[in-house]
């Protein structure tokens, strides 16, 4: 691990947000954000009172590829030094019980956190605490903001690793733009007009052959529009319809 940051060390100028822990006390908690770093593109760990981090140890099994680089490149602070020197945002459960005067309001949601973020320049740190105790209050008093993930009312605490997964991905808009990640960009081609045209006409020929009463077939053509509609069909998925429409229309024991 390396020496604690100054404020004008260059590795710490990132307009991506950095992720802080403070007294992470498993290793295991402390590889698994360093892994879900690297899933979503954030570089740098600062880690206030951190357990041994031994490289044969938990935290190196736990980080997966994070093992080459976000967590022997993690750096050891104080947090006195964490919050003088960056925009703190405190990640913390929140409940209705809490007492609204209290420093966990006002609060953010992850996903509000990253369009915030989106557009202002700030050294930002993200603040996950003790898998045991959270962080305390005197240490979210001294925080600029706070962030709660919104999970089930019954109970919303979830683990530390999994906090902080959750919280990275909501913010990985800010570290990853689409030619990042690796879904890939397939063009979706919708079914065109004349295609839809085909297979509302195979749909007709096909309540005729059923004997669909006459005064049934308006709405039920106009039910099936409706659901197509909002299944936005693609190309394929219309003519693959349109063909078993046709196989249907066309057998025998319908006439
Ligand atoms: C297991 S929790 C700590 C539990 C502790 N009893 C508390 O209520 O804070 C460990 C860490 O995960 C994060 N965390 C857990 N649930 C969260 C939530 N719903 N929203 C934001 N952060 C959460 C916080 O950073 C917390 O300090």
């Amino acid at each position: 691990m390396t020496e604690q940051p100054s404020a004008d060390d260059p590795s710490t100028r990132s307009t991506a947000p950095t992720v802080a822990v403070v007294d992470a006390q498993s290793p295991g908690n402390v590889g698994t954000i360093a892994r879900a770093m690297k899933n979503f593109g954030f570089e740098d760990l600062l880690l206030v009172d951190p357990p041994e981090l031994d490289p044969d140890g938990e935290a190196y099994g736990f980080a997966g590829h994070a093992r080459e680089d976000v967590l022997p490149n993690a750096t050891e602070i104080t947090f006195d030094t964490l919050v003088e020197n960056y925009h703190t945002v405190g990640c913390t459960a929140v409940t209705n019980e809490d007492d609204r005067s209290h420093v966990r309001f006002p609060f953010s949601t992850p996903a509000g956190l990253a369009d915030r973020l989106a557009s202002v320049e700030t050294r930002t740190a993200v603040v996950f605490g003790r898998e045991r105790v959270g962080l305390t209050n005197d240490e979210l008093a001294r925080l600029d903001e706070i962030c709660a993930i919104p999970a089930n009312a019954a109970y919303p605490v979830l683990n530390l690793g999994q906090a902080a997964t959750v919280t990275l991905y909501e913010l990985r808009t800010l570290t990853l733009g689409d030619e990042d990640t690796q879904l890939p960009d397939v063009e979706r081609v919708r079914a065109t007009p004349p295609t839809e045209d085909r297979l509302y006409e195979q749909w007709s020929s096909l309540l005729e052959e059923l004997n669909h009463p006459e005064e049934k077939r308006e709405k039920t053509m106009r039910m099936i529009r409706r659901v197509y509609g909002r299944a936005d069909l693609t190309e394929r998925e219309a003519n693959t319809f349109i063909g078993l429409l046709r196989r249907a229309t066309e057998r025998p024991d319908l006439e």
